[in-house]
Order: structure tokens, then C-alpha cells, then sequence
């Protein structure tokens, strides 16, 4: 046998596993490094994390990935520069958190890395039958397993799709196993750079649990900023939006795209919500002089409404419910505010925290989830085509040597 193949499965036989979770979403702040101990598989999942940090990314990061993100023409030696590149750096990133931690590599069971998405189009978006749903993440797995010495698990979108799903949300999965609750149906709200929601029924049936993209979480608000308020690359604790009024003309061609129409499950990203994306809704409602303040509170309460519609969507179709939040919106009071505003039935939007996961840390938890399913899981079924959750086990293994 393969010696990491009889690692691996010795590794699949004890009682708790050592695994990284890696997440580099679309706000392009940092790699989410989270070190959990995983025991048990599937409804049984007990996660403990040990460790968590975000490693920021440095300007010269942010720059090269941002050459390639989200755009429809890029250069293409560039994409095949930055394949291995991120793998590696990724892998360095990992080798100066297992040193600050005290922990040695040879513990680790295994890393799961998201890569870093740079184009996601679901057929719904680009239109051509010809194809089918598609997406994209770079940093490739053998170039982070050689580097770290540690078994990786990557590129999990690609079987999601393959199996008829859109590549995203994934976080369903992993909020299915580790947050359902028999006392209070739960919904589990992501607020990074697009914005995600899950359904937790307390009766644990598969079938009635349903995950979708709402919109735009930050994303267009960071583009913003940046674009107006270097250095800034966010507006913290909502400073600027707080000083603008909101434009009804501006917010009502900002909400006119059909994505918002659609019923569940739908995914969508930076492709769509962008900078030209505003700039177009300016020129439809005639709002391009508005002052940038004005701009950045119309859209603070844009990404809050879409979240809320989305909210009270779900809400119209269910009983009581909690909601747990998570990703950096979390940490916009504005946003918070509007979105408690906007939807009489949640009181209260409390975070992962409360469910014993630091909101900052859950996706990068979720993928370590996800890995610790491909090893040890599968022994019970969970998905539900119909609501674009494929019963699959995701992650390509790559070895280290
Ligand atoms: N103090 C703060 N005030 C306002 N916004 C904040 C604050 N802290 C974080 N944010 C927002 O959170 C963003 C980072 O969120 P997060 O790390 O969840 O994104 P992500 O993981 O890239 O997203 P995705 O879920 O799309 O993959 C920042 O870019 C910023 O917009
Ligand atoms: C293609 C892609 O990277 N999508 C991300 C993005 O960021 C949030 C939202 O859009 C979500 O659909 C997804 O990430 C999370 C981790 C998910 O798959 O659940």
C-alpha cells in the first residue's frame, strides 16, 4: 500500500483528526488559517478549534490576485503563474501559523484548502447552453502539500458542479452536520464579500433544508472604498456610510437585477456585483454626481435589503426561527442595523459564537468539515438535488512527496 494511503487511512480510523481549514474568499483580506480537532463524521461531527488566524495578505498578493479576479479577459500566463504561486504561499502561510502555534506538521492529518475563486459563472449567468455551471479557484493542492509536508484536499467546488449543483454555497454541508438543533430552527447567515444563508429545519429532515447566495455582502462597498479611500480597503465600523443619506433613485437601480427574482438556490459573485455594476445604476438613475458618502450608505442599505428580502423570503415560508451570523459584515454596524430594520420577524441576529464557532473562523472550519467527510464520512446521506445540494463527497487529494 501506498504509505499515504495507509496514512490516511489510519487517519480515517482514529478517534479525532487533526485538520486545517484554509478560506480565502472574495474580499481578498487574508487566508482564514482555523486548526480544528475533528471527531466522529456526519451528524455525529464534533469540531474543537484550537487555533485560528488570519494571515493578512500584502499589497503585491492583493494586486497580482486582483489582475486575474473576477475579470473576463485576463492574461492568461498570469492565471498560470498564479496557480502554483498561491499554492505555495498558501503552504508558507500555513508553515508560520503551525510555528507560532508550537505544532509540528507531522500532526496534522490533513489540510483543506478552498484555493481562491477568480471566476464563478453558473449557466443562469453567462447563458451559453452550451455549457454547463462553471467555476474557477486557484492555489493548487500538490503545490500546497509539498510545500507544508501535509496531505491537502482541494478544488471542492468541481464535483458540486459535476454532480449538478452550482459549485456553491458549500457551506450548507457543513452547517447541516455541525449546526442543527432539535430545540429552534436555525438560519445560518454569511455575510463576507457575497452574502449566504442556510435553513436548518430542528426536524434534521434533508429535504427541507435549502442554502442559497442573497447577493452582495460587502463586496461592492469594499470595490468602493477602495477605489475612492486608499489606503482604506474597507469602511470600518461604517465611519463613511454614516456620514451620507440614502439615494432612493440610486437604491432602486441598484436592486433591479433578475438575480434578486429568482427563487432559491442561486449563487452569484463579484462577476456581477461590481463597480460597473454601480456605475451603471448610476447612470440609469441619473445619481453620478452623488457625493461618496450618499454613494457608500446607498450601498450599505443595498447589500442589507437584499439579505433582508432574502431573509423574509425564507421567513414567509417558516415557522420560528434563530439567526446566527458570521463574516466580516458581522462587523458593519450600519449593515447589522438596516438589516434588524428591514425584517419585523428577527428580533435579534446573533452570531456563530453562541453555537461555539468564531464567526470570523466558520467557512474555514466548514472546509476542514468538508474534509473530514471525504475521509471518514459518507456513511450517511445528506443532500437534496432539487434544492441544488448534490449527495456528494467533495475534495481532490493531493499528497505531499
Ligand atoms: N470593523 C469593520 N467594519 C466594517 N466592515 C468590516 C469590519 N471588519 C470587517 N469588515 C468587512 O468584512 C470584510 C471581510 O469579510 P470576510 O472575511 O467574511 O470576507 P470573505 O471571507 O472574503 O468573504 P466570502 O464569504 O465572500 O468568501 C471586509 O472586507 C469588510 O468589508
Ligand atoms: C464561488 C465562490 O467562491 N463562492 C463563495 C462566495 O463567498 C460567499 C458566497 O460567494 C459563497 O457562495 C461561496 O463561499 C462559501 C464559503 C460557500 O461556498 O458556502
Amino acid at each position: 500500500m501506498n504509505k499515504h494511503i495507509e496514512k490516511l487511512y489510519n487517519s480515517a480510523k482514529k478517534p479525532s483528526r487533526l485538520v486545517i481549514g484554509l478560506m480565502s474568499g472574495t474580499s481578498l483580506d487574508g487566508l482564514d488559517v482555523a486548526l480544528c480537532k475533528i471527531a466522529g463524521q456526519g451528524s455525529d461531527t464534533k469540531v474543537e478549534l484550537l487555533e485560528f488566524t488570519t494571515v493578512d495578505y500584502t499589497q503585491n498578493y492583493k494586486s497580482k490576485i486582483k489582475s486575474v479576479f473576477a475579470k473576463r479577459q485576463v492574461d492568461l500566463q498570469q492565471v498560470t503563474l498564479l496557480h502554483p504561486w498561491v499554492g505555495v504561499l498558501h503552504g508558507q502561510m500555513v508553515n508560520q501559523c503551525l510555528a507560532n502555534w508550537g505544532v509540528q506538521a507531522a500532526e496534522i492529518d490533513a489540510i483543506a484548502s478552498h484555493g481562491q475563486t477568480i471566476y464563478h459563472c453558473p449557466l443562469r449567468q453567462h447563458g451559453l447552453t452550451e455549457f454547463g455551471n462553471a467555476t474557477l479557484q486557484i492555489g493548487d493542492a500538490d503545490h500546497l502539500a509539498v510545500t507544508t509536508g501535509i496531505t491537502t484536499l482541494g478544488d471542492f467546488r468541481q464535483k458540486h458542479i459535476a454532480a449538478g449543483g452550482e459549485g456553491a454555497p458549500l457551506a450548507v454541508y457543513g452547517d447541516y452536520l455541525f449546526f442543527t438543533s432539535k430545540q429552534e430552527n436555525r438560519i445560518l447567515l454569511n455575510m463576507g464579500g457575497i452574502a449566504n444563508l442556510t435553513y436548518l429545519p430542528k426536524t434534521a429532515d434533508s429535504s427541507a433544508v435549502f442554502s442559497s447566495d442573497t447577493g452582495p455582502g460587502n463586496t461592492i462597498m469594499d470595490a468602493f472604498v477602495q477605489q475612492h479611500f486608499a489606503p482604506l480597503q474597507y469602511d470600518k465600523d461604517s465611519a463613511i456610510a454614516r456620514q451620507g443619506t440614502v439615494n432612493s433613485g440610486l437604491l432602486s437601480a441598484l436592486l433591479e437585477h433578475d438575480f434578486f427574482a429568482l427563487n432559491f438556490p442561486k449563487t452569484t459573485g463579484p462577476e456581477v456585483f461590481n463597480l460597473d455594476y454601480l456605475a451603471a445604476a448610476q447612470q440609469r438613475s441619473c445619481t453620478h454626481d452623488l457625493a461618496l458618502e450618499d454613494v457608500l450608505a446607498t450601498l450599505n442599505v443595498f447589500s442589507a435589503t437584499t439579505i433582508a428580502n432574502a431573509l423574509n423570503n425564507a421567513a414567509a415560508e417558516l415557522g420560528e426561527f434563530s439567526v446566527y451570523a458570521s463574516g466580516g459584515g458581522i462587523h458593519n454596524p450600519l449593515l447589522m442595523e438596516h438589516i434588524l430594520n428591514l425584517c419585523p420577524r428577527v428580533s435579534e441576529v446573533r452570531d456563530t459564537s453562541e453555537l461555539g464557532i468564531h464567526p470570523d473562523a466558520k467557512e474555514a472550519v466548514l472546509f476542514a468539515i468538508l474534509a473530514n467527510e471525504c475521509l471518514v464520512g459518507g456513511q450517511q446521506a445528506f443532500g437534496n438535488i432539487e434544492q441544488g445540494i448534490p449527495n456528494v463527497t467533495m475534495g481532490k487529494i493531493s499528497f505531499a512527496d
